[in-house]
């Protein structure tokens, strides 16, 4: 069954190693048919290399395995809760993305600092609550979706406008309207999270810079040319011909 939504699922999970998201199998990517209330998802611990179409997992909205030789993945509990909390979704992804899970374990949000992030993500992406060691030991019951879902609640954020989220000390989670749609969102939520750390590096680090430091760092505050101006023997006062 769902042969078509395996086949579509199966090269969405390809992408992930290629889009370099996930070493070894630590990612997972689903897609749903809403008509008929099933999902499919990766199996758990394949590796990519060894993966096929037919080995995807079918799954309904009770979390509950409907067709599969292999068990489904270990997010299957948050797929399932995020696919009945976020109807308007069609793909979810799970990764450990260095610089996603970077955040995630810092506990930070990845600020929205530039347009990159902001024509994928609207705002800033959440870093929804870690879960207690109890929570983890029940994440069956879909304790990673629910603080999720909280978290998007809480703080007004519409999931469609922010498709994404990290999971504290977890990793990051992506949606979208297809598998292949959610691929591309984990990808730029990886890339955004790199760019923000550089941006966070370069702009809070003035802080702890000697004030000669600072100096040198004049252009940064009046533009370039001010720099350029004052210090440069090719500017426009020693070009002119006495
Ligand atoms: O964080 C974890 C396991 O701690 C998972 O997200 C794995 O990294 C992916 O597991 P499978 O999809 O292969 O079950």
């Amino acid at each position: 069954m769902l042969e078509q939504l395996k086949q579509e699922v199966y090269e969405a999970n390809m992408q992930l190693p290629k889009l370099g998201l996930v070493s070894f199998t630590w990612g997972n990517v689903s897609g749903i048919d809403r008509e008929k209330g099933l999902y499919v998802i990766k199996p758990s611990g394949v590796p990519y290399d060894e993966l096929k179409p037919a080995d995807m997992v079918v799954v309904n909205l009770a979390g509950e395995v409907v067709e599969g030789d292999y068990n489904p993945s270990s997010d299957t509990p948050t797929h399932t809760y995020l696919y009945n909390h976020f109807p308007k979704i069609g793909g979810i992804v799970h990764t450990h993305s260095p610089w996603a899970v970077a955040f995630a374990a810092a506990k930070l949000d990845i600020p929205a600092m530039n347009t990159t992030h902001a024509d994928t993500f609207y705002t800033d992406i959440p870093a929804a609550d870690a879960l207690t060691k109890d929570e983890i030991e029940a994440d069956y019951e879909g304790n990673t979706g629910k603080t999720i879902v909280k978290t998007f609640e809480e703080r007004g954020l519409d999931y469609e406008a922010t498709p994404g989220t990290l999971v504290s000390q977890h990793g990051p989670f992506t949606w979208g309207a297809t598998p292949a749609k959610a691929v591309y969102n984990a990808k730029v939520l990886e890339v955004v999270a790199e760019e923000d750390y550089h941006t966070m590096q370069m702009t809070m680090g003035d802080s702890h810079l000697p004030q000669y430091l600072l100096d040198k760092h004049y252009y940064r505050k009046h533009g370039a040319n001010a720099y350029y101006g004052q210090n440069n023997a090719h500017s426009k006062d020693h070009a002119k011909r006495s």
